[in-house]
């Protein structure tokens, strides 16, 4: 667990960052120039805080009041940057042994085969970085890191560098990382995509700031947020489990707190957790359930919220079970419909709108 309290004027920016970060991965999210690579600095050691205190595991790592600041090797802590930052003229088994002689043996969590196995990279341990791919140099990179056993994975921007498909490709494997080998992760984006797959926690952060934090499902679906998360990431991110599919007409079904949700077949198996996202121009409101429609998913919900988001567009929140649905109406719809807090009304969700990058795996 990292808490963070702390201050550090750098030029004419000043950072005021309170935060914490539990189990699994918590993604730092924010426009460029919001200060998530100081954020990191500041936990990692290399930026000195003015004022305040940086504890993980109840471990003080910096405490401007008693003068503690440990030096950045001293903070067990594991780094992946946007550049792989590999030792060129180690092979990259003697990378990945790097990492772990900088520990005492009694004091390593992390198995060097479990590593090399879960990171897919057992071909390349005789290679030299310079014969590696950009995206095999980055898993070694987490190799590296995580053999070092740290108490906390930090990790700014590692898919940066890399084409769409180079990172695809390290997704998954990233997604592993904190359920495999329960190290928490501390993750530097600006890719809601990658925000989207691979965070439990989100932190938004703004001018030095953070904004709000809070579980991912909670902060997506909050049209106050938009401003930080995103015009164009409108939409709710919801919790379901795999429930079945039918070959036959190429669906899935998905069980979620509401309902279930029918989407474009699915690869993934059935009991598989996933995080659905639902974008809210995709969602009308039904005062009556229609029938004879096309539209496969119609879920009984009540109106929550109505706000306009500009002069054209409605935010509505639903309640569907304990989810939430954010939804855009037209401002001539909701004139027409005069939809109002405590509603009786139905979400009308397309199948074909959920697209198979929409719905990822977090088991
Ligand atoms: N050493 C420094 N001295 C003075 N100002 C700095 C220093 N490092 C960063 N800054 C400023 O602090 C602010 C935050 O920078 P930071 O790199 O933390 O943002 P970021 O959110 O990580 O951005 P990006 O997504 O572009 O990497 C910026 O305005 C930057 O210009």
């Amino acid at each position: 667990m990292l808490e963070l309290d702390v201050r550090r004027r750098q030029g004419d920016f000043n950072l005021d960052v309170r935060l914490s970060a539990g189990p699994g991965v918590t993604a730092l999210y924010g426009r460029s120039g919001s200060g998530k690579t100081s954020v990191i600095n500041m936990v990692a050691g290399l930026a000195r805080p003015d004022e305040g205190v940086i504890r993980v595991d109840g471990r003080m790592l910096f405490d401007s009041r008693a003068g503690i600041d440990l030096a950045p090797e001293a903070r067990r802590l594991g780094y992946v940057f946007q550049e792989h930052r590999l030792f060129p003229h180690l092979s990259v088994r003697g990378n990945l042994e790097f990492g772990e002689r900088l520990l005492p043996g009694s004091e390593r969590t992390q198995s060097f085969d479990k590593v090399v196995q879960l990171l897919g990279i057992e071909h390349l341990l005789d290679r030299r970085p310079a014969r590696l791919s950009g995206g095999e140099k980055q898993r070694v990179a987490i190799g590296r890191a995580l053999l070092a056993s740290p108490r906390i994975l930090l990790m700014d921007e590692p898919l940066a560098a890399l084409d769409p498909a180079r990172k695809a490709e390290l997704l998954p494997f990233i997604a592993q990382l904190a359920r495999q080998f329960g190290v928490p992760i501390l993750y530097v984006s600006h890719s809601m995509d990658e925000v989207l797959r691979l965070a439990d926690t989100l932190a938004l952060m703004d001018g030095g700031a953070v904004a709000a934090s809070g579980p991912l499902e909670s902060l997506m679906g909050d049209p106050g947020l938009r401003p930080l998360t995103g015009r164009y990431e409108a939409g709710a991110v919801i919790a379901a489990v795999v429930a079945g599919h039918d070959a036959g007409f190429g669906i899935s079904r998905l069980a979620f707190d509401g309902g279930t949700l029918i989407v474009g077949r699915s690869e993934l198996a059935v009991g598989a957790k996933v995080r659905v996202r639902i974008h809210a121009r995709d969602v009308a409101i039904a005062i009556e359930a229609p029938e004879r429609v096309s539209i496969r998913n119609v879920l009984p919900a009540s109106v929550v919220s109505v706000a306009a988001a500009d002069a054209f567009l409605v935010d509505v929140v639903l309640a569907c079970g304990a989810t939430r649905l954010w939804v855009q109406i037209t401002a001539l719809a909701q004139a027409q419909l005069n939809l109002m807090p405590g509603m009786r009304v139905h979400a009308l969700i397309k199948a074909l709108t959920i697209a198979r990058g929409d719905v990822a795996s977090v088991d």
